[in-house]
């Protein structure tokens, strides 16, 4: 059957809508785009029985490295990475050559994502100039330009002062600032989490506290300024702590968790033999804090799921361990990664499961989107739950393909993504 048009009915799937807290078997109708009520039967017909349809899939921490570092990735590759993860957006960060911190930048990687039409784009922008942590960037005309928040990603904004000013800008925007959070005095020289693995295999060590230092800073400035703050991959028991006391008191303090700090624990760092695919920022963190974290989101604590898909070339992933950059590629194993743990263990329900991948984010980043509800743009994923894959880089649509993941089993894969009533992969194969 032909992939191509905007209308379709989808039959026997069940239906996983936590933007409107559904769980049930439906037939689902798309025309022009859009959902619509009617069971129009002149349209094509997609059998998805056994399938899972959850609407909006949503990643809100992705590097696709447009402009300048295109040999790691591009608008293009990682929108196809986007697609074949099963994504219908993305949340795209700043830290690019130049780095995103003036509104033409935040245009221009929309209107080319909208040219690619296979993933949503939601820029985040800098919040300093250049990300070197001087001076406030553009942030409201960004904001203007369609910036959905703020990051200095790869960064931290480590200046109270600067920080202090960005919160304040924030509750006056409505957008968060996304921290990465570290202090970059107590990470300076680690390469991975420190501890007893580090001294074994005699690398710079970087400890949970870097993080977590940074998460309490912020939350006190988000008490003076009543800012808007998004705590990026949260790894460190400490920033689960400082979470708890932010929501405990009422503030707009939210939180994200990666996939990779769920899985793997820093074992993984000695088991690939200083291969720097374990290599990522935060480190991976030794197993009780890995437990830690993944009770933090089945609990509630943590508000959204996030690949933090950080792509570098083979070669730069080559350099020693201490000299290679920090980043892995994670769009196409975010699913299966995050089903696996909590639904593989039964930790959460794929309601509660879903919701951290797409009403969650959408309640962070204050975007509205009605679910599979009349006249909502048809933004969809299609779902195998019991598919059992091995995850092999070398298929990878990214152009990064240094992940701790491979080789690794998973159970649960996209198998249909669907953009505005287009589908943008079907059977693994991106379309477009
Ligand atoms: N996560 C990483 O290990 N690397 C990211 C930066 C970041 O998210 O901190 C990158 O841009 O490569
Ligand atoms: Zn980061
Ligand atoms: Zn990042």
């Amino acid at each position: 059957m032909s992939n191509t048009g905007t209308s379709w009915r989808i039959q026997g799937a069940r239906v996983i809508d936590p933007f409107r807290g559904i769980d049930a078997v439906l037939d689902v109708t798309v025309r022009d785009g859009v959902f619509v009520e009617d069971h129009d039967p002149s349209l094509p017909v997609v059998d998805a029985k056994g399938l899972w349809l959850v609407p909006r899939l949503t990643d809100m921490h992705v590097h696709f490295r447009d402009p300048g570092l295109e040999y790691k990735e591009d608008l293009a590759s990682g929108s196809r990475a986007a697609a074949a993860g099963g994504f219908t957006v993305v949340c795209t960060m700043p830290n690019t050559k130049p780095v995103v911190d003036i509104p033409s930048l935040v245009e221009w990687q929309k209107e080319r994502a909208e040219t690619l039409g296979l993933v949503r784009i939601w820029p985040i922008g800098a919040v300093t100039k250049g990300e070197e942590g001087k001076e406030l960037a553009e942030m409201y005309q960004m904001a203007q330009a369609g910036a959905i928040g703020f990051s200095d990603d790869g960064h931290p904004v480590a200046d109270s002062r600067i920080m202090r000013a960005a919160l304040s800008y924030s509750a006056t925007l409505n957008r968060p600032i996304i921290q990465h959070s570290e202090d970059p005095d107590l990470f300076a020289g680690g390469s991975m989490h420190e501890g007893a693995i580090s001294q074994q295999l005699g690398l710079g060590g970087i400890p949970a506290e870097a993080e977590s230092i940074m998460v309490w800073r912020d939350v006190e400035l988000v008490q003076l300024t009543r800012g808007i703050l998004h705590v990026a991959h949260v790894s460190a028991p400490g920033s689960l702590e400082a979470v708890r006391y932010a929501k405990n008191k009422g503030l707009a303090v939210t939180a994200e968790a990666a996939p990779h700090h769920l899985f793997l624990s820093d074992d993984a760092v000695r088991e690939w033999q200083y291969s720097a695919v374990t290599k990522v920022n935060p480190p991976l963190r030794p197993a009780a804090m890995q437990e830690a974290l993944i009770q933090a989101v089945t609990s509630g604590l943590i508000d959204v799921l996030a690949s933090d898909h950080a792509p570098h070339h083979a070669d730069e992933k080559a350099e020693p361990y201490d000299k290679a950059p920090f980043g892995i590629s994670g769009l196409e194993t975010f699913l299966g990664t995050v089903m696996t743990v909590f639904l593989g263990r039964g930790l959460l329900s794929p309601l509660d499961l879903f919701a951290k991948l797409t009403a969650m984010p959408h309640q962070v980043l204050r975007q509205s989107y009605a679910g599979i509800s009349p006249g909502a743009a048809a933004d969809l994923t299609l779902i195998d739950p019991g598919a059992v894959w091995t995850v092999d880089p070398a298929a990878f649509y990214s152009k990064g393909h240094n992940t701790p993941l491979a080789g690794a089993t998973l159970t649960g894969r996209a198998v249909a993504t669907m953009v505005g009533g287009r589908w943008t992969m079907r059977e693994q194969e991106v379309l477009g």
